[in-house]
């Protein structure tokens, strides 16, 4: 019986990148599979950008190996680059052209016939949603609309691998889940996304994989959901309760528990059995009568496990948890 392995599209090894004494990207590893969407997460300043560029042949590595296609990025960049598609987190349409021209344009760098170019062009207004835009000048789209103009463009040489920086930064809801739905029906058939992204609505929604970085290390990597299982499970119980209380707390859930986070009035309790461990400490919180400020249950999320590695949440916010996921 013969088993056939996923293809490795990007293969990193001790992937580092410095500026001077500063180190942005510190000996990371990881690899991306033919056919999946693997994300880069973590907050700004992560390394996030430093490594996505290695990865396009834009930004020399210091140290480490690195192979895209199978191929070492420095001796083929050429090649590599003609298999790519790449959305930087700056907006570099040419904001004087039409729509269909910035397609166009972009398709001569590759040195595709006219016709074909054009008919690619028409493919990729219509996936986009932007045919009825397709003579209007830049300028005069949303920034949504800019936003799937940037993906489509770097769709026009047909990649294997779409490499995206930030997607939806900036974008309103309606049009960050538009901007999604593409790239789920682009991975659907076949390409493979490599994706940066601070928002882990996006990194939950899209990756199949992900690696979590914070001052340019890997904290952690895998499955979304494994993560979330290995860390916190299933519920996060939050508690405003005052520093010296919070210790009762603990004892009283001890039995429920599977980690938990203290970070100063704010305890978060994390647990597989939530709506159990919440009966339970609410009928001792009652018996003896625990200022209890506010109290939530909710489903965890990759932010949880972010703050457990960390002990911060991604947006650099320290305590206040009812105020920062208000925010997000
Ligand atoms: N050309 C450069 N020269 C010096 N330092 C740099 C340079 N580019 C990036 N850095 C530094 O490297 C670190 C990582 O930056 P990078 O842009 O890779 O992070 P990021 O995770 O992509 O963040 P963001 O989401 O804000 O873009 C930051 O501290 C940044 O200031």
């Amino acid at each position: 019986m013969s088993y056939s392995l996923p293809t490795d599209i990007i293969s990193a090894r001790n992937l580092t990148k410095r500026f001077g004494d500063f180190t942005a990207v510190n000996a990371i590893s990881f690899t991306v599979r033919q056919g999946e969407c693997f994300g880069l997460l973590g907050p700004n300043g992560a390394g996030k950008t430093s490594l996505a560029r290695m990865v396009f042949g834009l930004s020399p590595r210091t140290e480490g190996r690195l192979t895209v296609f199978n191929q070492d990025i420095s001796d083929h960049s050429r090649e590599i680059k003609a298999r790519l598609g790449v959305v930087a987190q700056e907006d570099n349409l040419d904001p004087e052209l039409t729509v269909l021209e910035n397609l166009l344009v972009y398709a001569s760098y590759y040195r595709l016939p006219r016709s074909i170019a054009r008919e690619r062009a028409f493919e990729i207004l219509d996936f986009m949603d932007l045919r009825s835009k397709a003579n209007a000048v830049v300028d005069e789209l949303s920034g949504g609309m800019k936003r799937r103009l940037t993906i489509g463009r770097a769709l026009i040489n047909r990649p294997e691998l779409l490499i995206l920086d930030e997607p939806t930064t900036g974008l309103d809801p309606y049009a960050r889940h538009m901007v999604w739905q593409r790239l789920r029906q682009l991975k659907e058939s076949g390409t493979t996304v490599l994706l940066t992204t601070h928002y882990l609505e996006e990194a939950s929604h899209l990756c199949d994989r992900l690696i979590i970085i914070n001052q340019g290390k890997i904290l952690e990597q895998g499955v979304p959901e494994d993560l979330i299982d290995k860390h916190v499970g299933q519920y996060a119980l939050e508690l405003g309760v005052s520093p010296d209380m919070q210790n009762k707390l603990l004892h009283w859930s001890s039995e429920w528990l599977k980690s938990f986070q203290q970070i100063g009035d704010d305890l978060v309790l994390y647990s597989d059995n939530g709506p159990a461990m919440a009966d339970d400490l609410n009928q001792r919180i009652a018996g003896e009568h625990l200022p209890v400020s506010y109290q939530r249950l909710r489903p965890t999320n990759l932010e949880d496990v972010f703050l457990k590695l960390t002990g911060e949440t991604l947006h650099g916010v320290r305590g206040g948890f009812e105020k920062s996921y208000e925010e997000r």
